[in-house]
């Protein structure tokens, strides 16, 4: 099987004239991924709060060649303006080609003290309105046959420490879209559903937040955001990225969790945590 079953390989053709949602589109990993789908000549409608972010990213996607690029801006707090943008979609297009959720909330990186308020806003930023806008997107994703793209994290696969809320959202996803991925099959509906499980990567929130507690390199963004392009474009069911700072922990998860575990504090600088 492993020889016989040669990988499809990414052409960038695949997503010429395609047309893709991208959403946490203003800074990070968003805003790359719309500057490599703008290379390859897509549709591109961007979303996030920062109205003036958005402005300068589409400006720079237009140089890069996009076939066309829209933006929306509003906060995914809100479940109507989730909505709104999938119709916004509707709209410009008639249809949509792939659906890029990658959005999250600010949250911390440190000890919980049971802040559920914390907890519920995140859930509903990072988890409710990728249901939201998937759930208004499969029609017409159904009819293009297209593809759905959640990007998650390896502290959604796995426990790490001082991400209580964050991991919580995270590890939902894995939830709703691994169910939601047999109910596509049982349904016969032909749209691949990608879940992109990401190390630490090396975004201007991410050093901030983190840089002085983690021990090891983080990986590009640049390079981070064209892998999660080429996953969805080629239907797979996980992106693992980087692959083996990614893919040793899931295999350890099952058979050394305790192992895993100490692996990652070990990782870290704990000293260095604000006890706030
Ligand atoms: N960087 C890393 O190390 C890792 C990142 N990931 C995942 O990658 C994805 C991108 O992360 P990264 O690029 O680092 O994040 P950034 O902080 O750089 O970008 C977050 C994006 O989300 C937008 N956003 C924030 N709050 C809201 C809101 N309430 N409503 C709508 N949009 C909002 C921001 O724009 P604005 O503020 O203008 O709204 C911004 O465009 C996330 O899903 C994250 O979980 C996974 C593993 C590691
Ligand atoms: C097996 C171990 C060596 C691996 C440990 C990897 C850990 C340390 C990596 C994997 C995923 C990473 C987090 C992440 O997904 C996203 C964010 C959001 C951002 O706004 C702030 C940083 C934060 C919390 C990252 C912090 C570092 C994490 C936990």
């Amino acid at each position: 099987i492993f020889f016989y079953s040669a990988k499809q390989e990414f052409k960038v053709e695949m997503l010429k004239g395609k047309r893709v949602i991208v959403t946490g589109a203003s800074s990070g990993i968003g805003e790359q991924m719309a500057y490599h789908l703008a290379r390859t000549g897509s549709h591109i409608l961007i979303t996030a709060r920062t109205e003036d972010k958005l402005q300068k990213v589409s400006t720079q996607c237009r140089e890069l060649g996009a076939a066309s690029i829209h933006y929306v801006s509003g906060s995914m707090e809100n479940m109507a303006f989730a909505q709104e943008v999938v119709k916004e979609a509707e709209k410009l297009w008639g249809g949509l080609d792939m659906l890029i959720l990658n959005h999250i909330g600010s949250t911390y990186f440190g000890y919980f003290k049971g802040d559920t308020e914390h907890l519920r806003k995140l859930l509903e930023i990072n988890v409710l309105s990728y249901v939201t806008m998937t759930v208004s997107a499969l029609p017409m994703l159904k009819e293009s046959r297209g593809s759905i793209v959640a990007v998650s994290s390896l502290a959604g696969k796995v426990g790490t420490p001082f991400t209580v809320p964050y991991s919580t959202t995270k590890f939902a996803l894995d939830g709703f879209f691994s169910s939601l991925r047999q109910m596509l099959v049982v349904e016969n509906a032909n749209v691949s559903i990608t879940l992109c499980v990401l190390g630490y990567i090396n975004t201007d929130t991410a050093m901030k937040t983190v840089s002085h507690v983690i021990r090891n390199k983080p990986a590009p963004k640049e390079e981070c955001a064209l892998e999660i392009i080429k996953s969805g474009a080629l239907r797979q069911r996980e992106l693992h990225y980087p692959y083996i700072s990614v893919t040793i922990p899931l295999l350890l998860r099952d058979w050394a969790p305790d192992f895993l575990d100490s692996l990652t504090r070990n990782n870290m600088d704990i000293e260095k945590v604000k006890r706030t």
